[in-house]
């Protein structure tokens, strides 16, 4: 147990809507332990970024989010007030955005970036704030680090941009990282040398992570475990290796179909398509939410809500007990 940083279990987003409540995480649980880096993998839509933006508290005002139970480090989030998020925030867990065009602010050095959550969280001196920051942009795979300290962000490349990004993230030695889809905005050599970096800092810093990506090589290569998301909710999880070698919910089947044998995945495989839609996240799923795409959906798919269903540390949501592969 004491190994657990992350411990999410029943956690719900609701976004207001002209049309009622839309539900676009449901129910969702897991954990995330030191040293281990958890994928969160699914379509577009399917509540993955509402999910991080949850747990770190920086959901859009529209969306509200509540959970049976919430804890980071054994403290309960949910009881967190905004000044102790704000002390966790950017300290003892840190996000990684897809692009950091977003999160980077324009008007300001580098160097003023990297050194201002340090200074406000350490309470360290200027001096100390700057020779960290050097230490991380070298850490990160940044040449002429002390130079570049002085520089904006326009004058960087995307894939430079994204390598302060993560040293920023790691300013405080933060225990849990969350990225989401942390290389799509670049282009593909450079994509797989930002998570080829992610995946050593995070061996070498031993945190826990958390990766949301669409690409399910570097799911095989990086993670350690996996959650699969469909329309909100997680309708699989467990050890990366168990997922890859046996998925058992029709919707993982499908996503993993596409791609070649062995480990059921290809450097840069990308999700499989699987024919139908989303359904509509507005209001409650009569029975299984997949059904109407699944092609071994049966008559009591569409009135049983499943719930999940487990093997040693595997566990997915169908009625169907693992339809064959
Ligand atoms: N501000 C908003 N107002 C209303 N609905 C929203 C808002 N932001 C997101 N949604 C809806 O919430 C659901 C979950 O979105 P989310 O961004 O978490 O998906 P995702 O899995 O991260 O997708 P992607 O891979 O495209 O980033 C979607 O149906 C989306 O349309």
């Amino acid at each position: 147990m004491d190994n657990i940083v992350l411990d999410v279990q029943g956690l719900n987003v609701d976004l207001a809507t002209p049309n009622g409540p839309l539900h676009a995480v449901r129910n969702v649980s897991f954990q995330v332990r030191r040293g281990e880096t958890l994928c969160l993998v699914g379509e577009s839509g399917c509540g993955k970024s509402m999910t991080s933006l949850a747990l770190m508290s920086l959901l859009p005002k529209v969306a509200k989010r509540s959970a049976q139970h919430l804890s980071f480090l054994g403290e309960d989030l949910a009881a967190a007030d905004k000044k102790r998020i704000n002390a966790l925030r950017g300290n003892k867990m840190a996000m990684i955005f897809q692009e950091p065009m977003t999160a980077l602010n324009p008007a300001y050095t580098i160097g003023n970036q990297l050194m201002e959550s340090y200074l406000q969280h350490r309470r360290s001196s200027a001096a100390e704030a700057r020779a960290r920051a050097i230490d991380l942009l070298e850490k990160v795979g940044i040449t002429s680090s002390a130079q570049r300290l002085d520089q904006y962000p326009h004058q960087l490349s995307g894939g430079l941009r994204q390598r302060v990004m993560i040293a920023m993230a790691l300013m405080c030695s933060p225990e849990l990282l969350i990225a989401d889809e942390p290389s799509t905005a670049l282009d593909v050599t450079i994509q797989a040398q930002i998570l080829r970096l992610l995946a050593d800092l995070q061996q070498e810093l031993g945190i826990a992570m958390i990766l949301i990506t669409h690409d399910l090589g570097v799911v095989a290569r990086i993670a350690h475990r996996v959650a699969v998301m469909y329309a909100g909710e997680v309708v699989e999880e467990g050890l990366a290796h168990d997922l890859f070698a046996d998925p058992r919910h029709p919707y993982t089947q499908g996503l993993l179909s596409c791609i070649p044998v062995p480990g059921r995945t290809a450097p840069g495989g990308r999700l499989g398509t699987i024919p139908g839609v989303v359904p509509s996240l507005i209001g409650e799923f009569q029975g299984c939410g997949f059904r109407e795409r699944c092609p071994h959906a049966q008559e009591r798919c569409r009135v049983t809500v499943p719930v999940h269903t487990s093997e040693h540390d595997h566990r997915w949501r169908c009625i169907l007990n693992g339809a064959p592969a």
